[in-house]
């Protein structure tokens, strides 16, 4: 029985013993189970926010070592959760697969991609196209599209910049073109063409008030070459003729001379024969008085001789008038060839004075033109420094004259710079210069004149100005004009001072036009 006894104890002890063991087993399996699924919660952390509560309840229950069918129903619920979120992962797999498709194909669209990037992007939209198993496996992709997304918009932004380059290039270009245009007008205003060359350069200055093409400011630069080269031929030629003709007309003169040299020499011939013959006549003559030996016989050979003699003598009267009336012919001819070449001369020097007039002279407004502006501002400069006079410089610009040419055409502009072009010299003292510097811009030097004495006098010219009655159209348009002035320095170069007047003029436009502005 003790025996019996023992054996029962012992198999008791066995079997607390295994129990103790399959305890102490399923309390380390639970705690194994109880981290995984504490793990495995925070893992899933922040997908959504009921699951996450679940999952923290679970925690907490595993954490306190809560039985396991107490913990059932909570893992149950977390599990419907589970499975409404597999659903919507579901469905966001298939709306990140099509947005992802849908952003690539957009991107494939543009224009101008790299090779490369489209090459790039076709892989990645097969990549996209294949099955996935969550929404995460799409987050390379999308990495990888958005990368895409970035290095077009570079290339696009680099274009775009290249194309502003562009325009700044262009709007620089049109500016070079408007000042070539400005310049060649102003050249166009030196060359005062008359006749056939006069209405070419006509129609070359309309053409650059407009705005030009750079093909039609090509075309008119070549059209002014010819015609300066043309005139250049012309006025070669001209002064070739006149040479022809001076040497033509020595030639003549001296050819005059030496036939009538000739005709002269002839003359003499004769005369001297005629001499010795009238000489060889009377000692004939006096031979045969002495050996006639009858009054009859001397009668009739004084008679005979004398009217030999008489012949001889009138040969001799008409040899010498001949000889005069040689003369005067020839002196009468190189008088005339020598009047000729005379008024071709005069004309010749006319034609020249008139070519260094009209090279220093505007041809719409007849005022002295710009390079005329240059030599006499030179000139004052030098005359106001060595008797220490003060000098004194405007600028005026009619205002918002590009609306008169616009509104009313270029006859109509062409037509107003001649009468305020007019109207300001008339204004002017005769020792003040006025020029037309270009386009609607003219120029005054006042002399021995301060700053200070102008500003009446420019206030009474700007008044007059726009006194004029200008009517075009039928409509009177009233037309103002802006002044600028300044007074030449001791320290100036004449650009500085000029430069001064321009900004002067800039601030009487700026300030609203229809001023007067000094800068000392
Ligand atoms: N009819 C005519 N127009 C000219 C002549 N020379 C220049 N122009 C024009 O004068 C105009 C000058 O215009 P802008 O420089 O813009 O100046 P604006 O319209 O007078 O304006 P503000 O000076 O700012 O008041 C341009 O349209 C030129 O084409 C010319 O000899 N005859």
């Amino acid at each position: 029985m003790a025996e019996q006894q023992s054996d029962v104890k012992q198999q008791l002890a066995n079997a607390v013993k295994a129990r103790k063991q399959l305890e102490d087993t399923y309390e380390s399996q639970f705690k194994i189970l109880s981290q995984f699924v504490s793990r495995l919660s925070l893992a899933c952390k922040g997908i959504d926010i009921d699951l996450d509560n679940k999952l923290a309840r679970l925690r907490q229950e595993f954490a306190k070592g809560t039985d396991l069918e107490k913990i059932l129903p909570l893992v149950e619920s977390a599990v419907e959760t589970l499975k409404t979120l597999e659903s919507r992962q579901l469905s966001d797999l298939k709306k990140a697969q099509s947005t992802l498709t849908d952003a690539g194909k957009l991107l494939q669209k543009q224009r101008g991609l790299p090779d490369q990037l489209r090459r790039d992007l076709r892989d990645l939209l097969s990549k996209v196209e294949e099955p996935s198993a969550t929404v995460q496996a799409f987050l390379p992709h999308l990495t990888h599209l958005t990368e895409l997304y970035q290095a077009a918009l570079a290339t696009k932004q680099q274009s775009e910049q290249a194309e502003q380059g562009n325009t700044t290039e262009e709007n620089k270009y049109q500016a070079i073109c408007k000042q070539i245009s400005v310049e060649l007008t102003n050249l166009l205003s030196e060359l005062a063409f008359e006749g056939k060359y006069g209405q070419d350069i006509e129609k070359i200055r309309l053409t650059l008030l407009s705005d030009v093409s750079i093909e039609a400011l090509l075309e008119s630069c070549l059209r002014t070459i010819e015609i300066i080269i043309a005139s250049v031929t012309d006025e070669r030629q001209s002064a070739q003729h006149f040479l022809l003709k001076l040497n033509e007309a020595l030639t003549g003169v001296q050819q005059a001379v030496v036939s009538s040299l000739n005709t002269s020499n002839n003359i003499k011939e004769k005369m001297l024969l005629l001499n010795q013959q009238i000489e060889q006549q009377i000692t004939n003559l006096t031979a045969d008085t002495k050996a006639a030996t009858s009054l009859e016989q001397l009668q009739s050979l004084v008679s005979t001789k004398l009217s030999a003699i008489t012949c001889s003598l009138r040969d001799k009267e008409q040899l010498e008038k001949d000889e005069r009336e040689l003369m005067l012919t020839t002196l009468r001819h190189m008088e005339s060839r020598l009047a000729d070449l005379e008024q071709e001369a005069a004309q010749f020097k006319k034609r020249l004075a008139e070519q260094k007039f009209r090279s220093l002279q505007d041809a719409l407004t007849e005022l002295p033109n710009r390079a005329a502006f240059d030599e006499r501002f030179e000139l004052e400069i030098r005359r106001s420094q060595r008797y220490g006079k003060p000098l004194a410089i405007a600028l005026a610009d009619v205002d918002h004259f590009k609306q008169i040419n616009d509104n009313y055409g270029h006859s109509a502009g062409d037509k107003t710079l001649k009468v305020i072009a007019q109207a300001l010299k008339q204004s002017l003292r005769e020792t003040d210069f006025i020029a037309r510097y270009g386009g609607e811009e003219f120029v005054i030097l006042f002399p021995e004149t301060q700053l200070s004495e102008l500003k009446q006098p420019l206030n009474n010219l700007r008044e007059r100005i726009k006194k004029i009655p200008f009517k075009f159209k039928d409509k009177n348009v009233p037309i103002s004009i802006s002044f600028g002035a300044t007074e030449f320095k001791s320290s100036d170069t004449n650009r500085a001072a000029f430069d001064r007047a321009d900004e002067a003029l800039y601030e009487a436009k700026r300030a609203g036009r229809d001023l007067v502005v000094l800068k000392s």
